[in-house]
């Protein structure tokens, strides 16, 4: 198995870099686990950071109900965010230089610890604690599976479907805004586009990222001070192309825009 592993992980890893897609691996290989794909996700950073990449935070993803329905997959994935994908609030970003294949834009709130975390049993009040600060975000994700046709499986192994991320530059300490009843908003050159609310990643965003450190936890892995944690999609995912502009902002907490050239 662990060479089915490490095979999987080269084909995702030159898939990326090739911006071509693979077929689903749940279609090739039926018996992959949960802890399959995050075995083949591990050995992909391996391979990411023997490229020089650095792992500077986690993403939880499909999270909210709209984005379950959305993709029919209807558990959360969770992966792994280096250095190479964090872009500044404003870029416009090469799809060919990000190596980005079918990009689709969400709109997010990303937290930056102060303090480790470790799982189990960590709370939404613990994850408050432990947050410097929050901030909008665009999570631009990606599949290197062909037409996004993505299984639990498939996701958690392609690095929870990340591909880049933008942070806006309004940054609040979490316990001064109810992050719940925050509402994005989400326009697409102009147009509005997606709208939801905090509520809908696991019924607060603090508690989509307890989730995760006590996900991780049961692997042996802890958040650290300084990373950057991605609360998930507050509303559905939204296909970008060149030449797309895209802006949100999140009552409360502020904006973040993004663009994409060939
Ligand atoms: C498939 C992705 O993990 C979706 C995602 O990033 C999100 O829901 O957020």
């Amino acid at each position: 198995m662990n060479n089915l592993h490490k095979q999987l992980a080269i084909e995702l890893f030159d898939a990326q870099n090739k911006r071509k897609t693979i077929s689903p691996l749940i279609s090739r290989f039926p018996d992959l686990t949960i802890d399959d794909a995050y075995k083949v996700s591990l050995e992909t950073i391996q391979l990411k950071t023997q490229a020089k990449e650095s792992v500077i935070g986690k993403k939880i993803g499909v999270t909210s109900e709209a984005v379950q329905k959305m993709l029919n997959v209807h558990q959360p994935d969770f992966g792994f965010l280096t250095d190479t994908m964090h872009y500044p609030d404003g870029s416009n970003i090469s799809l060919q230089k990000s190596l980005l294949i079918q990009p689709r834009a969400e709109g997010e709130i990303a937290f930056c610890l102060k303090h480790d975390i470790k799982g189990p049993n960590v709370t939404a009040e613990q994850v408050l604690e432990a947050t410097e600060w929050v901030a909008p975000c665009f999570e631009i994700v990606d599949s290197r599976i062909e037409n996004w046709n993505i299984s639990i499986v498939d996701t958690v192994a392609d690095n929870a479907s990340c591909g880049v991320f933008v942070i806006g530059l309004d940054r609040k300490d979490p316990k001064t805004i109810d992050l719940a009843s925050a509402k994005m908003t989400m326009f697409q050159n102009g147009k509005h586009a997606a709208s939801g609310v905090g509520s809908a990643v696991q019924g607060h965003p603090a508690q989509a990222v307890a989730w995760l450190a006590n996900t991780l936890g049961n692997y042996g892995i802890e958040f650290k001070a300084g990373e950057i944690i991605l609360s998930g999609a507050l509303a559905p995912l939204i296909d970008a192309k060149s030449g797309d502009t895209f802006e949100m902002t999140i009552e409360g907490l502020g904006s973040c825009s993004v663009s994409f050239c060939d």
